[in-house]
């Protein structure tokens, strides 16, 4: 689903906002806007993954991501208020060429997924990771690696041995959860939090804008936002 109206420098231009209040000479109070890209083959659930965590249900339906989608949550760590800011990114080739160059600028951190059901997106990762060095988001960026679909148990295909291993070699931590059904210990917000205080607990990041801006995170939460090329 796209909204039209909306386009990528827009939506730069918000992440960049840092006026004063109204009437105020006081500096602007900011919240930190950690930009976390989610990535991985089409159909392993990165749309669900991300409404999930910030809508807290499972979507009814879904359909491809064409470009990007965006989802922002605030949430607070350690009294801060902080903004979670999930970009969705298309599985299917015909539908990411285009926004590429666009969603892998100021990243803080990127997830990788794979569908645990599905061998073939798991193979797919050194490929999804080579995309990430292209756009020259390195081991510096934190990242981590999502098993998505556990709770279809007798469809496993991806052991937990096998994504271990492939997760150590590249200095990731694993996770294995479930966007439709996830239990106490693979909670998908967890897993979102886990990032987030990692992020909180490097310095401080460039991204920032003006607290009090709630009405427009809220509408980004209820229609799902998506932005696509006009070309
Ligand atoms: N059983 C199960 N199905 C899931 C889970 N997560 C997603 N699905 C289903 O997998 C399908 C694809 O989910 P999406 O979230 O749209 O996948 P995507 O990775 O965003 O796909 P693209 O937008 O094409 O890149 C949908 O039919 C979802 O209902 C899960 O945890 N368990």
């Amino acid at each position: 689903a796209s909204l039209p109206d909306r386009n990528m420098s827009e939506m730069e231009s918000s992440l960049e906002l840092t006026t004063s209040l109204p009437g105020s000479s006081l500096p602007p109070l900011r919240s930190r806007i950690f930009k976390i890209i989610v990535i991985g083959d089409s159909g392993v659930g990165k749309t669900c993954l991300t409404y999930r965590f910030c809508a807290g249900k499972f979507p009814e339906k879904t359909e491809a991501t064409i470009g990007v989608d965006f989802r922002e949550k605030v949430v607070e760590i350690d009294g801060e208020k902080i903004k979670i800011q999930l970009w969705d990114t298309a599985g299917q080739e015909r539908f990411r060429k285009s926004m590429v160059q666009h969603y892998y600028r100021n990243v803080h951190a990127v997830v990788f997924v794979y569908d645990v059901t599905n061998a073939s997106s798991f193979q797919s990762l050194p490929a999804w990771i080579e995309e990430c060095k292209q756009h020259s988001l390195g081991v510096e960026v934190p990242r981590i690696l999502v098993g998505n679909k556990c709770d279809l148990r007798d469809a496993v295909r991806v052991g937990t041995d096998l994504a271990q291993k492939f997760a150590d070699s590249h200095s990731m931590p694993l996770f294995e959860t479930s966007a439709k059904n996830p239990n106490d210990n693979d909670h998908v917000e967890a897993i979102f939090m886990t990032v987030a205080h990692k992020l909180k607990s490097q310095k401080p990041l460039v991204l920032s804008q003006p607290l009090g801006t709630e009405s427009t995170v809220q509408l980004q939460q209820e229609h799902k936002s998506a932005w696509v090329c006009g070309c």
